[in-house]
């Protein structure tokens, strides 16, 4: 089958985008084609796979799928591409709208400069905070509802875990310096952690200064990624509930990639600003069917 498809990235952190308004594919197929598009020896190698699809509650639908097939609840870097994609495609005619992620409806802005869209900015909608929502479990008998510097021994690593769903989980360590953050190690052992039923998206966060912060991920289901656009939200509430960083400021978080600017408002919602870029388009010949 061939399959017209767009690359595009956010920092880096890329996707094979399908145009679910023209190309059909059948449900049973949709975790093998991630697997298979995203690998570089199968297919065109990417963090994974995103569909865009109508929607009967927002102007387009997001679906995300990680490299490992698994499908995710939310992608933020996601959301800006396919924000982006919509627009140019014609499928929204003007600049603000709304995107449907698996976890819910978010309003998009699309800024143009001489007429393209460079950055996006998504309203992320309010983190969730509740233990059994993320959801985790605890081994350490800990009651508190919320996970704030809890103690969580990895191997023979003493790390203290935030965690903080996006809609999709994310738990958030501290350290002294980004450069020395043991993701290769504590990022693997940590994403399918018995504490986390739906395993985890492993963010590391070092403290700049109040304004910013410098961030690395080991994403489920697709590894080590140039940025993780809800991973930088879920760093920036993390470090708000830390004490870190104030709440309703913006926040510069620099990750592999770039930098993402995230507000956590005083109204609860999480503002995320940040680039989408179309790197190529093209068919995909999928062997499989
Ligand atoms: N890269 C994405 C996150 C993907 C999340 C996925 N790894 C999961 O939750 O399983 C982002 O920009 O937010």
């Amino acid at each position: 089958m061939n399959i017209p498809f767009t690359k595009m990235h956010g920092l880096g952190n890329n996707y094979i985008y399908i145009d679910g308004f023209k190309v059909d594919l059948k449900e049973e197929h949709l975790p093998n084609l991630a697997k298979d598009v995203s690998n570089v020896f199968t297919g065109i190698g990417s963090d994974g796979l995103i569909l865009m699809l109508p929607s009967d509650f927002a102007d387009v639908r997001m679906r995300i799928f990680n490299k490992d097939g698994s499908e995710a609840m939310n992608c933020g870097n996601g959301l800006r591409c396919v924000a982006k994609l919509a627009y140019d495609l014609g499928y929204v005619k003007t600049q603000t709208f709304k995107v449907e992620a698996k976890s819910g409806v978010v309003d998009a802005e699309v800024e143009l400069e001489q007429g393209l869209v460079k950055n996006v900015t998504i309203d992320m909608g309010q983190p969730i905070l509740e233990r059994s929502q993320i959801p985790m479990k605890t081994l350490t008998g800990a009651e508190e509802d919320h996970v704030i510097q809890e103690p969580f021994l990895v191997g023979e690593e003493d790390l203290y875990a935030t965690a903080v769903s996006m809609g999709n989980p994310h738990v958030v360590f501290y350290v002294d310096d980004i450069a020395d953050a043991p993701i290769q190690t504590v990022g693997p052992a940590v994403t399918d952690d018995q504490r986390f039923p739906e395993g985890v998206n492993v963010e590391f966060v070092e403290v700049v200064n109040d304004s910013e912060i410098n961030f690395r991920v080991w994403e489920r289901g697709s590894g080590i990624t140039q940025a993780c656009g809800t991973g930088a939200c879920a760093a920036v509430v993390s470090s708000v509930l830390n004490d870190y960083v104030p709440k309703g400021d913006e926040v510069t978080v620099h990750l592999d990639g770039g930098d993402l600017m995230i507000t956590w408002k005083e109204d609860g919602h999480v503002m995320m600003k940040g680039p989408a870029v179309t790197v190529a388009s093209g068919e995909y010949y999928w062997q499989k069917i």
